[in-house]
């Protein structure tokens, strides 16, 4: 193989370990994490459900977290109810029509309902559209979880839990420990579902 390859190779993944091993190191994003959960968790036993929303790569995380929900992740239990904001129909017309940064909190308008949370996923915490389905969000008395990379951004202060993958570089770093969190938070949520007394 070209030399310069391999060594780009590896510095790559040596690079995503730093990045995970530091968001490892600091306590309190364990216990974001665990926050989430519960709050998730709970809202799911309740009957309410999880919109999750989210631009580009984080799109799909935000989709990958909702199926994995209604759908199945390790064990066979009832559908949760979780929805990822992917409707291209609705997009296309909201964006169009009102503009890119309402395509999802008018969604949230439409759907949210107190006692219902946000998962809003954005790298560098600014994305316009993220932060107007933030505050939808908080008008709606919806709770909001918030995975930011960066400084947080201005998503950090619009949360009621963060998790912040504090690397201040390229989003795609971010966004690898983001799919992780998402897998623990749905990890979670199964087991606090199935297990009763809720803690
Ligand atoms: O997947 C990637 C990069 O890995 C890109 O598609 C990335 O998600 C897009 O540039 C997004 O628009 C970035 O938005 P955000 O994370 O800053 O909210
Ligand atoms: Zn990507």
């Amino acid at each position: 193989m070209d030399h310069s390859f391999s060594s780009l190779i590896k510095q790559q993944f040596q690079e995503a370990q730093t990045v995970l091993t530091t968001f490892l190191t600091e306590e309190k994003n364990t216990e974001a994490i665990a926050q989430a959960a519960l709050l998730m968790s709970k809202a799911l036993r309740q009957g309410d459900k999880v919109i999750s929303c989210g631009n580009g790569g984080s799109h799909c995380d935000a989709m990958h977290f909702a199926e994995e929900l209604t759908g199945r992740f390790r064990k066979d239990r009832p559908a949760l109810a979780a929805i990822a904001i992917s409707d291209t129909s609705h997009i296309t017309c909201t964006g169009n029509d009102y503009g890119f940064s309402f395509i999802f909190s008018r969604f949230v308008e439409g759907l949210g309902r107190p006692g219902d949370i946000l998962l809003a996923i954005s790298t560098s915490g600014n994305s316009e559209n993220i932060l107007q389905a933030a505050r939808a969000a908080r008008e709606r008395e919806m709770k909001v979880v918030a995975l930011t990379g960066n400084g947080g951004g201005q998503l950090a202060a619009l949360a009621d839990v963060e998790i912040r993958v504090s690397h201040v570089g390229h989003a795609d770093r971010i966004q690898e420990v983001h799919i992780k969190i998402i897998h623990i938070l749905v990890l979670l949520i199964e087991q606090q579902v199935l297990i009763p007394p809720l803690i």
